[in-house]
């Protein structure tokens, strides 16, 4: 494939080697890793008004990227499972055995390896197996997909790290931003965004990694990982009620430990959604808070856990804010001001299909460099509500201890 004229405004030359002569090299582009396997990921249920983390996501918003002619910018890379090696770096090897070897494999395992594992599947009230009733197993394609998920992270990560791709977005299921060390909740099994944090910090020795959480449910498993690692800085916007939405944690006085003391930080939005919140205040999260201490924290490489459940049209159970696609978009652009530009997108949650859609074609739009249609001025000149401004206040005073230049902002 000397040269694909894909249309005549993009041209790219590349020789798409064959896997035996070495890896495939791409054109530096946006890169897109996506894997059908991971569709295969489900309740035997089969019912996804029971189970919302269902394939249809990913193939609607993979139809959906195709339909606006964005796949043919980007370089659409085949990824490979995660090894067992690289998800022990950041969960035990029984956990990593137990959730990553298919049911084949899983017979010439000791069954001594897994007696001490906190917890163990069970029956579902849908008549499905997991672990709870969000994180379902099916026992032939779970473990399989997990692994891809990270695989596709770490891919991506250690590409845009080297500077072979100019960034890239990780369309992937299931997600991972919950999963703990030896803790399977939420949707989640694996911690794709922290295992490729480890692989890119080990492997190509880089000192200042940040991840930054949009997602609208704390990264509990993320934040745990790094908690006592001043060379990740983790950054959550989420929401929190006070300890009252799913998973609890993420409070603003969770700072870090240890070595990690002042690089965990959490803007954590309480009181509900009276009234919901939206563009106005995620952009003041991002002027005040976020982007300063991403500034001066100066990452060699930037990871986002781009969950889009704080996305318009999530109902309240889901997330049941009211952040706009075009808002998802800016701040990616945002970002993209950090690390010389390589930034590495990767979906966690999201289940309204229009808004996943219309957030992950803003995203990438961005990534590519493209316009992104303007926050409407409503939400441009609107004061952030009560509460959001009480949050913002209060992750400021918290945060100044540790990163003097939030402390413009006090009033
Ligand atoms: C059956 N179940 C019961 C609880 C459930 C609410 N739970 C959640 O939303 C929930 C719970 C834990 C984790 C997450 C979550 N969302 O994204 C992520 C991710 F990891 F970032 F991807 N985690 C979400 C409900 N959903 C609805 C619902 C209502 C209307 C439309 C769709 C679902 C009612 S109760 C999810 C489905
Ligand atoms: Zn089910
Ligand atoms: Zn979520």
């Amino acid at each position: 494939l000397a040269r694909t004229q894909s249309s005549p405004l993009v041209t790219f030359n590349f020789v798409a080697k064959s896997p035996e002569t070495g890896p495939v090299k791409y054109p530096f582009t946006t890169g897109v890793a996506y894997e059908s396997v991971m569709l295969k990921h489900q309740c035997s249920c089969l019912n996804n008004s029971v189970h919302p983390e269902h394939a249809g996501r990913l193939q609607n918003i993979w139809a959906h990227l195709q339909e606006e002619g964005l796949i043919s910018k980007c370089a659409h890379l085949t990824c490979t499972k995660a090894s067992i090696e690289e998800i022990k770096s950041c969960h035990s090897e029984a956990y990593s055995l137990l959730y990553g070897t298919d049911q084949f494999n899983r017979q010439k395992l000791d069954p001594k390896l897994f007696e001490n594992l906190p917890t163990r599947f069970c029956i579902l009230p849908c008549g499905g197996v997991g672990v709870d009733s969000d994180t379902v197993w099916d026992d032939f394609h779970t473990s399989t997909a997990a692994r891809t998920a990270t695989g596709c992270v770490i891919e991506l990560s250690m590409r845009v790290a080297k500077g072979e791709l100019k960034n890239g977005f990780a369309l992937v299921r299931p997600p991972g931003h919950h999963a703990e060390y030896q803790q399977a909740m939420g949707f989640c099994y694996f911690n794709s965004i922290a295992i490729a944090a480890k692989q890119v910090r080990e492997k190509l020795k880089l000192n200042k990694i940040l991840i930054v959480d949009w997602d609208v449910h704390h990264g509990n498993g993320t934040q745990q990982m790094f908690y006592e690692d001043n060379h990740v800085l983790y950054i959550s916007i989420h929401r929190h009620d006070n300890g009252n939405f799913f998973p609890g944690t993420g409070d603003p006085e969770e700072c870090g430990e240890g070595d990690g003391l002042g690089f965990n930080v959490n803007i954590a939005f309480s009181g509900g959604l009276s009234p919901a919140k939206g563009d106005a205040e995620y952009l003041a999260a991002f002027r005040t808070i976020v982007m300063p201490i991403a500034r001066e924290f100066a990452p060699e490489l930037v990871l986002v856990s781009a969950g889009f459940d704080a996305a318009l049209g999530h109902p309240a159970p889901l997330g049941g804010y009211e952040v706009t696609p075009a808002c998802f978009g800016h701040m990616t652009r945002e970002l993209m001001s950090l690390a010389g530009g390589k930034i590495v997108l990767v979906l966690e949650g999201g289940y309204e299909l229009t808004s996943i859609c219309d957030a992950t074609e803003m995203c990438v739009r961005a990534l590519l460099g493209e316009e992104i249609p303007p926050i409407s001025d409503q939400e441009l000149s609107r004061v952030p509500c009560g509460s959001a401004l009480e949050t913002l206040e209060s992750a400021i005073n918290i945060q100044t201890k540790y990163w003097p230049c939030v402390d413009r902002y006090l009033r």
